[in-house]
């Protein structure tokens, strides 16, 4: 016999968006039950954000000391514990791990179901030997890594994000599916450990950024030998003489390409297949559940958010919609997904960083819009830090407001924030000229392009004249 519970929230799904939504709930007092299947903390702790930006930053300590020599040290190839970075990875995991645990949320007071969840009827979940008939549900069940239909690919080993982490030795030659953010990531960061890397993409690297800023962060990848083909179609990939073989084909003809390990990062898929949404009246479709800028289902009682609401995917996404959902939900007050004050990072080397409309975007928007720029040559802390390359841009509409920004740069991810406040609260670029940046520092970029929009004052004949007449005096 089931045992029925009635709470106020039932959270599908403890990763970052399902976590935040119980967190908060608990934190009022409201009764809520989260559901998960897996592991808690979800992608981004397990097998995500956590694990490679880890990996990330051995790889660039590996590329210090491998370039060191322009600073005056001695320079040489790093040698690579990879069974040792493996343990690092891990234990970095295990550290953040008891913040996400069944423990710490029973403690905050929610209930923690440890079983796969899947609605019955409009009004009902069912976990394990439990129905949750709840005032108000909340999917956060996420997504996992798409599977591409090459021929051959059922009979060759592959590795993913749910996998890569898991290795405990340096892949000879890692070959990447895709380069997206997953794709580019891992491949300059194993090219940087010591492997060889070469990523075929079907469209453009990083499509979704601005191609002028993902281009720095290309150009840094190949000079670092990351071999990477665009334009690419895999025609089929096999397995022979202990090597997995691509077979290719691009406008320069049929190719084949040969690696020891293969990554497939090719996208996402949302993980409602087995949710039975259909018994509940919510429609979804290939990239995720349907909901309105609320975030609410066809299914009134019913919200999804995260990377299972099929839209932006990203950690903080997942608890921006969290707060939204709380809004909603404990205070009645109306909330609206604004995607256009999402701050969107990739953690190349450079890193792209992006918030608001991008160029290509504005102009269609807006039309007539201005863009500045100005180059990280411009700034004497890239200069004492030996930063070759970077731009920011900053995209400008009517009376000097801004629209977006996009900085390739070291650190581009931190830089940005500053740029996200400005965005959210529709500053101006007056507003960040009064502001004091500290010298040197990197963000001083921004500032200059700034002092570039209004360089042009200094020739105006009027503003001349009236300085010219202040001058009387004295
Ligand atoms: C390699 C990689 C690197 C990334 N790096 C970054 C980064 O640097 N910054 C960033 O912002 N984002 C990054 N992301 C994206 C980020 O990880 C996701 O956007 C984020 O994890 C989404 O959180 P979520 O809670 O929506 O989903 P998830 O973290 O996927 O959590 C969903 C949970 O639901 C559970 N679940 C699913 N179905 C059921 C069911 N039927 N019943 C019960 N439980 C269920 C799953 O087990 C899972 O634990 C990265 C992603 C990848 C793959
Ligand atoms: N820094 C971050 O915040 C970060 C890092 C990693 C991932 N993420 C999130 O995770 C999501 C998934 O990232 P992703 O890189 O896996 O997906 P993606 O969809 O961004 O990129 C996948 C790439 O694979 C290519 N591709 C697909 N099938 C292919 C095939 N058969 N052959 C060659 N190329 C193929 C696509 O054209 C695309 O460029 C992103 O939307 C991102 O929001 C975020």
């Amino acid at each position: 016999m089931a045992k029925i519970i009635k709470p106020d929230i039932c959270v599908i799904g403890g990763g970052a968006a399902g976590l935040s939504v119980a967190a908060g709930a608990a934190a009022f007092g409201v009764p809520v039950v989260l559901i998960e299947r897996g592991l808690m903390g979800g992608d981004c702790l397990n097998h995500g954000c956590v694990p490679s930006k880890t990996l990330i930053a051995a790889a660039r300590h590996a590329q210090a000391i491998r370039t060191a020599g322009r600073f005056g040290l001695t320079a040489s190839e790093p040698a690579v514990d990879y069974e040792r970075l493996h343990a690092r990875i891990h234990e970095v995991i295990a550290g953040i791990a008891p913040h996400d645990s069944v423990e710490r949320f029973t403690d905050l007071g929610v209930e923690v179901l440890q079983s796969s969840a899947r609605f019955v009827d409009e009004n009902t979940v069912a976990a394990g030997d439990h129905l949750i008939r709840a005032r108000r549900f909340v999917i956060a069940t996420g997504s996992s890594p798409a599977i591409p239909d090459i021929p051959g690919l059922d009979n060759v080993p592959f590795l993913t994000n749910e996998t890569l982490f898991d290795l405990t030795r340096l892949p000879a030659h890692l070959l990447v599916v895709g380069a997206g953010p997953v794709g580019i990531e891992m491949a300059q960061a194993y090219r940087r450990l010591g492997a060889e890397v070469t990523v075929i993409e079907t469209r453009r690297a990083l499509s979704g950024a601005d191609p002028e800023l993902a281009s720095i962060a290309i150009a840094a990848l190949r000079a670092e030998g990351v071999v990477l083909h665009e334009a690419t179609t895999i025609l089929a990939v096999e397995q022979g003489g202990g090597k997995v073989v691509l077979r290719c084909k691009n406008g320069t003809g049929a190719f084949l390409v040969e690696g020891s390990d293969l990554l497939i990062a090719a996208g996402r898929r949302p993980n409602h297949a087995s949710l039975g949404l259909s018994a509940a009246g919510i429609d979804h479709n290939a990239k995720g559940i349907e909901v309105g800028s609320n975030l609410r289902s066809s299914n009134r009682r019913v919200y999804a958010i995260g990377d299972a609401a099929g839209g932006l995917q990203f950690t903080h996404v997942a608890s921006y919609h969290a707060r939204l959902v709380l809004q909603q939900l404990l205070f009645r007050l109306p909330a609206r997904e604004d995607r256009a004050i999402v701050p969107k990072v990739t953690y190349s080397d450079p890193e792209i960083a992006e918030v608001g409309w991008s160029e290509a975007e504005a102009r269609e928007k807006f039309g007539a819009v201005e863009v500045i720029r100005a180059d990280l040559a411009l700034s004497d802390r890239a200069r004492t830090d030996g930063v070759e390359a970077g731009l920011i841009k900053i995209v400008v509409g009517s009376r000097g407001r801004i629209l977006g920004v996009g900085i390739a740069a070291p650190s581009a991810g931190e830089l940005i924030n500053m740029w996200s406040l400005a965005v959210a609260n529709g500053m101006t670029l007056k507003q960040v000229r009064g502001y004091v940046a500290p010298y040197p520092t990197l963000s001083e970029i921004g500032k200059q392009a700034v002092i570039s929009y209004y360089a042009p004052l200094a020739k105006n004949a009027v503003v001349r004249s009236a300085i010219r007449a202040l001058r009387v005096f004295g």
